[in-house]
């Protein structure tokens, strides 16, 4: 871009709880030329199947990002100063059909892909991960997908419905939209319906590090599995919030225990700056479990180093342009 980027309001003028929220006070996309990575909410929980409420978690983030400070010392980076990031505000669907909801998000991301290079969504339960790949294969094809999760989310239906929080990889795999020699879930914990869940997972094309495999070889060898599997491919991140430890995560839907740390979560995420990364989601934040904002501000800076690593795939890409 000509001008330099548009960054967030400045703390040390305006204190940083006030005014209006977006993701770590940044510009609204209305307020940019042109925007490079998008911060869009989805305020939606219709698909959920237990604890109701991930449709208050955009609001929720938001306001647990104002924190948030530019420069990104863990990547070495300050992706406001390189590329411009702005809040795109909210893709609402409908509330009451689901069928018709994941229509809108297809239509909303496919909309807001053609007018930006990186997505990256704050849910809103898992549902929402389905229509979203389907947007973004249409622009990037098939893509690996690194799903950070308690759970496989590839169940097949739920009081018979398919379209459901816990079934959004299925029907992803089973429509083409994911590389089934390059996906994985990580963190992966607790109770299954049978042992057949995992023959089908395998089946539509994921690996799996458990959270007893991080805790028994390390973050650095499930760093190592995951850029062995993924390497150059186009890469999205989907991240349930609930793949921390309910104490480290208690607001959301389907807790489990024995779970992540957000340290580990973090390092991890960090590790993939150099991989392609092309479009990501934060899901299943739920407002009303929460304490002290102790997801929302996890949440928050989970989007953040998502968001620099995405800032960094753009720099990477231009520089080789030069
Ligand atoms: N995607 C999330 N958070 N949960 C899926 C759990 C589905 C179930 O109740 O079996
Ligand atoms: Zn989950
Ligand atoms: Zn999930």
């Amino acid at each position: 871009m000509a001008s330099s980027p548009v960054g967030p309001t400045d703390a040390s003028k305006t204190p940083r709880y006030a005014g209006l929220s977006t993701f770590a006070r940044l510009p609204r996309i209305e307020e940019v030329e042109s925007t490079d990575i998008a911060i869009v909410g989805i305020p939606f929980d219709t698909g959920v199947s237990y604890r109701p409420g991930a449709r208050f978690g955009p609001e929720h983030v938001r306001a647990s990002s104002r924190l948030l400070r530019p420069y990104n010392p863990a990547q070495d980076f300050a992706a406001w100063d390189t590329v411009q990031v702005a809040d795109a505000g909210d893709i609402a669907p409908n509330p009451f059909n689901l069928k018709k909801a994941v229509d809108e998000v297809e239509v909303a991301a496919t909309e807001l892909g053609e007018r930006v290079e990186q997505i990256l969504t704050i849910g809103g339960d898992h549902t929402v991960a389905y229509p979203l790949l389907k947007a973004i294969n249409k622009k990037h094809g098939p893509v690996a997908v690194l799903h950070f999760d308690a759970h496989l989310d590839t169940w097949d239906t739920y009081f018979d419905e398919p379209i459901t929080h816990g079934t959004p990889f299925r029907r992803a795999s089973e429509e083409g939209y994911i590389d089934q020699t390059a996906s994985m879930h990580i963190g992966t914990r607790g109770p299954l319906y049978g042992k057949g869940d995992l023959e089908d997972d395998a089946r539509l094309g994921f690996a799996i590090i458990t959270s007893e495999f991080i805790e028994e070889e390390g973050v650095a060898a499930a760093i190592e599995r995951i850029r062995t599997r993924i390497g150059d491919k186009p890469l999205y991140i989907s991240v349930d919030i609930d793949v921390l430890d309910p104490s480290h995560a208690p607001g959301t839907g389907t807790p489990e225990a024995g779970g992540l740390t957000s340290r580990e979560l973090l390092r991890m995420i960090r590790a993939l700056a150099d991989l392609n990364i092309v479009g990501a989601d934060v899901v299943e934040v739920a407002p009303a479990y929460d304490h002290a904002q102790v997801t929302g501000i996890a949440a928050s800076h989970v989007v953040y180093d998502i968001m620099t690593a995405m800032a960094q795939v753009i720099d990477r890409s231009r520089k080789a342009a030069e």
